[in-house]
């Protein structure tokens, strides 16, 4: 069971997620206008920290494709993030982007799971190399950073009818990722809210929690 854990801010945020085992740490770089934004420069000192296990990711908003290109140069992450809204990027927009990235360089597509995004998630099948099954807010600008679940049972239907590799997101927290991993059965759970202390720093406590409590529903 892969656990991402986003946001991090600080090598310390950094040391806590490698302590408790955590595979995906996750940055919002690009001073973009989101709760724990950071610069470029503060992204790469932190990916500079992971172990060698961990993977690098990297989140972004934008929905021009040279700005999402530029941004990728510069924080250079392990996997790329798309999270503006769905109708935001055409799915021939992210074969574009996944075509002229480093053949290292994945890319997650975060889809707001509501009705319909069963047949958003199979038209993306083949341009993505991993979905982030998440919860939108109007609170936050692009897809996630809620704190809200959504209908676990739509993202079944996803995991069921797609190849892509699934990360669930949304409102997953130590007291309730068990039991939606053994809900949807995703090959990965992501969180945010629920293992941070306030919008910039994590909670190792929450965030060691999380990891074991994920990796008992995978059991
Ligand atoms: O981290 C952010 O600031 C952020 C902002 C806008 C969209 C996504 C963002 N974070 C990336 C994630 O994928 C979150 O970890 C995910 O949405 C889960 O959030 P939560 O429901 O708060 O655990």
């Amino acid at each position: 069971m892969i656990v991402q854990i986003y946001s991090l801010t600080t090598v310390d945020d950094v040391h806590a997620c490698s302590n408790a085992g955590v595979d995906h740490v996750g940055v919002a770089a690009g001073n973009q206008d989101l709760p724990a934004s950071i610069s470029n420069e503060e992204a790469r000192t932190l990916f500079e920290a992971t172990s060698d296990r961990m993977r690098t990711v990297a989140l972004t908003v934008e929905t021009d494709v040279d700005e999402i290109l530029d941004y990728a140069e510069a924080v250079d992450p392990d996997i790329l993030h798309l999270c503006p809204d769905v109708d935001a990027l055409t799915v021939e927009q992210i074969r574009e982007i996944n075509e002229a990235l480093p053949k290292s360089m994945d890319v997650m597509r975060a889809l707001d799971v509501v009705d319909g995004a069963v047949d958003i998630a199979e038209q993306l099948d083949s341009v993505t190399d991993w979905f982030l099954l998440d919860t939108a807010t109007d609170a936050v600008e692009g897809i996630g950073a809620s704190g809200e679940t959504h209908d676990w049972s739509i993202s079944r239907r996803i995991v069921e009818a797609t190849e892509t590799p699934v990360i669930l997101a949304g409102g997953l927290s130590p007291e309730n990722v068990t039991e939606a991993v053994e809900a949807v059965d995703p090959a990965g759970v992501d969180s945010y809210t629920h293992t941070s202390a306030g919008e910039r720093r994590k909670d190792p406590e929450k965030v060691r929690a999380f990891t074991e409590a994920a990796r008992a529903g995978s059991e």
